[in-house]
């Protein structure tokens, strides 16, 4: 961000920079506890530090969409920076004007940052999913472009696992229909096929931070628990873990999905996976939409294979809310799965407390600030986690370079020899894949020695961005 023009204004910059009064010296030594644990001890987080900002707060421009928590807008709006922001997602076409200039975008798990878009964004530094999934992100490419993506890893978890125990119950006593027969003036008392939820088998297909809190709800119910994971996890409470798909899915009632949208998990439940359950058995996803073959499911629960559903995500969702936006223009099967008994659908609300969305809110925002303000991209989904500990308050004429460069032989060589010239404090550098991040704090060096240092790193070949603090 620091272009040599910006070096003109150094001297004001460096002014800037020794003034604590404002409110990053706040953010970064207030995160989530999630956020502390993950910080590496070299990193001080308790010392007084110096606020590193090459820039006026006021230049950095901040997109947030999707309704993102108030409490990331005061974290930025503490920083100074520009916030722009929106309820819904973007249509393409607007979010690309929309993007070209923006340093940080926020976004949740509507906008598609893919490639097409984001190469309109010449600006941007950085994105954050405030969510868990990211696969609404080509991570790869946002990468090659020098942008680190974060996340919240957990944030949401609990919230996700009390609403499929919610959902557990509503359908093992048919609670959805009951609701909707009453809504309607129809008073229809049953017991027939209902039941009760102790001594069932829940089967978990994903045992990570939310499968795990889940067995945890299911088995204070009196539920057994099974699971499924491509990886060995150890189990929690009584719960057991199966090696095989098809052996949890001949033996649980209830089967509920809790893994990431990938190719490999792309209709891991369709018609063979349906036809291995046990009769009478209850599906519920609150993964990712592209897990569930729903057609297949329709069928299931047409045959009275499956028993019921409670599904929160889906292939394509609406881009905002509104009457009437789930339709068969958007998944051709809707019509059909909403006149089937004992279907629970919500729109996509696992994570929608607000509890969680506070906890997103501060939790990614202040990896955004951190990263912008410091450099820090510790937690970031996509890029080499680097990071240096805070310059000394009384440290004056010091540059942090921030060099994303590509992984190849020889990078160091060449950047070391143009650092050499000046005083090296401290320097860390890491890669992930093709990317590599370098971070290094040069000590007693003026305007001309800092214009120096960018114009010679901005001539490397394997430069891929370069951001100056002072
Ligand atoms: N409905 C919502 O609002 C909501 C909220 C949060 C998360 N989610 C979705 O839930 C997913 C799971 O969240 P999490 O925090 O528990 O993720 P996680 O990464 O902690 O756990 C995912 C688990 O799935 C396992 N897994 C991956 N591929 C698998 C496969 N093919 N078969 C079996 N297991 C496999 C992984 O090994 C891991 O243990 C997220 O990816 C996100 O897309 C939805
Ligand atoms: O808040 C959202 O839009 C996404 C919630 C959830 O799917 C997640 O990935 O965390």
């Amino acid at each position: 961000m620091a272009s040599p023009q910006q070096i003109n204004s150094l001297q004001n910059s460096f002014q800037r920079a020794v003034n604590l009064s404002g409110s990053p010296g706040q953010v970064s030594t207030s995160p989530t506890q999630s956020f502390m644990s993950s910080i590496p001890r070299r990193m001080s987080v308790s010392k007084q530090t110096k606020a590193l900002k090459p820039f006026s707060t006021g230049d950095i421009k901040i997109l947030l969409l999707e309704n993102v928590n108030q409490t990331a807008v005061e974290i930025f709006n503490g920083q100074g920076y520009q916030v722009e922001y929106y309820k819904a997602s973007l249509p393409e076409d607007e979010l690309i004007e929309k993007i070209r200039d923006v340093h940080a975008i926020g976004i949740r798990s509507k906008t598609k940052l893919s490639e097409r878009v984001l190469k309109h964004a010449k600006s941007l530094v950085v994105i954050g999913c405030f969510c868990i999934g990211t696969n609404q992100v080509d991570l790869d490419f946002a990468a090659k472009m020098g942008v680190a993506v974060f996340n919240s890893p957990f944030s949401n978890s609990r919230s996700v696992a009390e609403l499929v125990i919610a959902e557990i119950v509503t359908l093992a006593r048919q609670l959805g229909d009951r609701s909707i027969e009453m809504h309607t003036g129809t008073w229809n008392k049953v017991s027939n096929k209902c039941w009760e939820v102790r001594g069932k088998t829940l089967g978990i297909i994903g045992y990570g931070h939310i499968g795990a809190q889940l067995s945890v709800l299911a088995e204070a119910f009196g539920m057994h628990v099974l699971y499924y994971d491509v990886v060995t996890i150890m189990a929690l409470g009584t719960a057991k873990q199966v090696s095989t798909l098809d052996e949890l899915l001949g033996k649980s009632d209830f089967v509920t999905c809790h893994v990431p949208a990938t190719a490999e998990t792309k209709n891991l439940l369709s018609a063979p996976q349906f036809a291995a359950m046990k009769d009478g058995s209850y599906v519920i996803n609150a993964s990712r939409g592209t897990v569930i073959d729903i057609p297949a499911l329709v069928q299931a629960i047409k045959v009275g294979k499956i028993a019921g559903t409670a599904l929160d995500v889906y292939p394509h969702e609406p881009a905002k809310n509104g009457a009437g936006a789930f339709n068969d223009d958007l998944n051709d099967w809707v019509s059909e799965l909403t006149s089937l008994p004992n279907v629970i659908l919500t729109p996509h609300i696992g994570g929608s407390t607000e509890e969680a969305q506070s906890a997103i809110g501060i939790e990614v925002a202040t990896g955004l600030t951190k990263y912008i303000n410091e450099g820090c991209s510790v937690g970031s989904v996509n890029f080499p986690e680097v990071s240096l500990r805070g310059l000394d308050l009384d440290q004056e004429n010091v540059v942090r370079v921030l060099y994303i460069h590509h992984n190849v032989p020889g990078v160091l060589r060449t950047v070391n020899n143009i650092l050499s010239n000046h005083n090296i404090e401290k320097q860390f550098s890491d890669s992930q894949g093709d990317i590599a991040y370098l971070m290094a704090d040069i000590s007693s060096v003026d305007q001309s020695g800092i214009k120096e240092i960018y114009d010679q790193l901005n001539a490397t070949e394997y430069k891929i961005s370069i951001r100056l603090l002072y």
